[in-house]
């Protein structure tokens, strides 16, 4: 059996999120979670990342100081967070075969193949502080054989949730939302997945900016359940030019991020809309545009046909499962949407979804979780990206491999 650490941060910003978990060797969905813990980062990191990603105030020649000096920096903390999360587990450093880490992703600019992402969280500096073998930079390859990098969950989703019997859509929604479509019985050519556009990324920002940064996010949905939604705005965000991209599409700030949203809620303001109704409508547009994008995934000719008896199971993951106005606007899409089958909205973030067949791993941790699990699958030599999901040319190995030093040196 293998121990691994999984290292996440994700496009929120909010910290690093650790699962160690145990696992075999094999292409298993045997996973039992030892110990998650999730740290949030300083505030002091918090801001000089979100200064690098939304460009603000950084003297030009400062930009690549600053990117390798977060770069070192980052990989302190993602190696102070394993060694608090083993010693949580009652665990030795020593005693983890591997850490795989995703890394804080600062720049992410999808466009075919001429893609560039960049994550940052040194390996060198996790492998020298925790002895321990690190993966880390698990998009590049991909990138390389001329996909997107993302989402790279997918592969995992196939691995732990596909059924025999059951239609499943797995959606994730972090700063970005994005799903995996696994149709019963699935092989993992039959695959689907992608970025859907924000997921908290508008509504956190859209909060921010109407509170003057005294409130981060929505909490539970309480300022969206308020509000009524404005047809102006929505309609507005729809005409993204994201939405006219094809399929598989990957996403982030540079698409959604502070700058878009500032604008289109300063249009909004213009125009009187309140501050309520703005959030409401920013979560309105996050769940339409979720569910739009699975309806047209499962419309495509591609896909499989559906029988109208068939069980449509979406489960929802990440940290806007706890936003529940978000969760009721969704089943309310999908009922409409899908009128025609049976569908059962499970959310991970519901403590008891143990009546379904499908692991126990909760909503914050899936992520975390995945990247333990693409690092076995790069120390296995097993395909870490799917191509009918990132567009690549081919599958690929992922993961750049930074041995713990355990070597004897003379
Ligand atoms: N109780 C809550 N109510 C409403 N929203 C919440 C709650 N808890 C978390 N969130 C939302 O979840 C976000 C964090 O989600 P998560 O950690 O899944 O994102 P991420 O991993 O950073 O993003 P990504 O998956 O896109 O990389 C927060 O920024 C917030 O918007
Ligand atoms: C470039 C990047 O960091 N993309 C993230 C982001 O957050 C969600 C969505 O956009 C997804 O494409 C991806 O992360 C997940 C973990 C993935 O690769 O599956």
């Amino acid at each position: 059996m293998l121990k691994i650490a999984g290292i996440m941060s994700g496009t929120s910003l909010d910290g690093i999120d650790v699962a160690i978990i145990e696992t075999d060797r094999f292409e298993s969905s045997k996973v039992e979670i030892i110990d998650y813990f999730q740290k949030e980062y300083p505030a002091e990191i918090r801001e000089r990342i979100d200064k690098m990603i939304n460009n603000r105030h950084l003297d030009a020649g400062m930009v690549l100081e600053e990117v390798a000096s977060l770069n070192l920096k980052l990989g302190e903390l993602y190696a102070e967070a394993v060694r608090t999360a083993s010693s949580k587990a009652g665990l030795q450093l020593s005693e983890l075969d591997l850490i795989g880490c995703h890394g804080q992703t600062v720049f992410h600019k999808p466009g075919g193949s001429k893609t560039v992402s960049l994550q940052l969280g040194s390996g060198s500096v996790i492998a020298e502080r925790t002895g321990v073998d690190t993966i880390t930079n698990f998009r590049l390859k991909d990138i390389a054989a001329g996909g997107e990098g993302a989402p790279l969950v997918p592969l995992i989703d196939f691995l732990l949730y596909r059924s025999s019997h059951s239609h499943r859509f797995l959606v994730n929604i972090g700063g970005i939302a994005n799903y995996t479509w696994l149709p019963a019985d699935c092989n993992r050519r039959d695959v689907r997945g992608s970025d859907t556009g924000p997921g908290n990324m508008m509504i956190d920002a859209g909060v921010q900016l109407l509170t003057d940064g005294k409130s981060n996010y929505d909490k539970d949905g309480a300022i969206a359940s308020q509000g009524e939604l404005d047809q102006i705005l929505y309609d507005r965000l729809f005409k993204h030019e994201f939405f006219d991209r094809a399929y598989p599409r990957s996403t982030g700030r540079y698409d959604f991020g502070r700058q878009y949203t500032e604008k289109m809620v300063k249009e909004a303001y213009a125009r009187g809309v309140k501050d309520i109704d703005i959030i409401r409508t920013l979560t309105e547009f996050t769940a339409s545009s979720l569910v739009e994008s699975f309806q047209e995934e499962l419309a495509s000719e591609e896909m499989i046909t559906l029988k109208k008896s068939d069980c449509l199971e979406v489960i929802i993951s990440g940290g806007g499962s706890h936003n529940t106005t978000l969760l009721e606007l969704i089943e309310k899409e999908i009922s409409e949407r899908f009128h025609n089958y049976r569908t059962d909205l499970i959310s991970l973030a519901d403590k008891d979804y143990s009546q379904y067949d499908i692991p126990a791993i909760d909503a914050d941790q899936k992520e975390a979780v995945a990247f333990a699990l693409l690092a076995r699958e790069s120390i296995m030599k097993r395909q870490g990206n799917l191509p009918s999901v990132t567009g690549a040319k081919n599958p690929v190995i992922t993961g750049d491999l930074t041995p713990g030093d355990t070597a004897d040196f003379e």
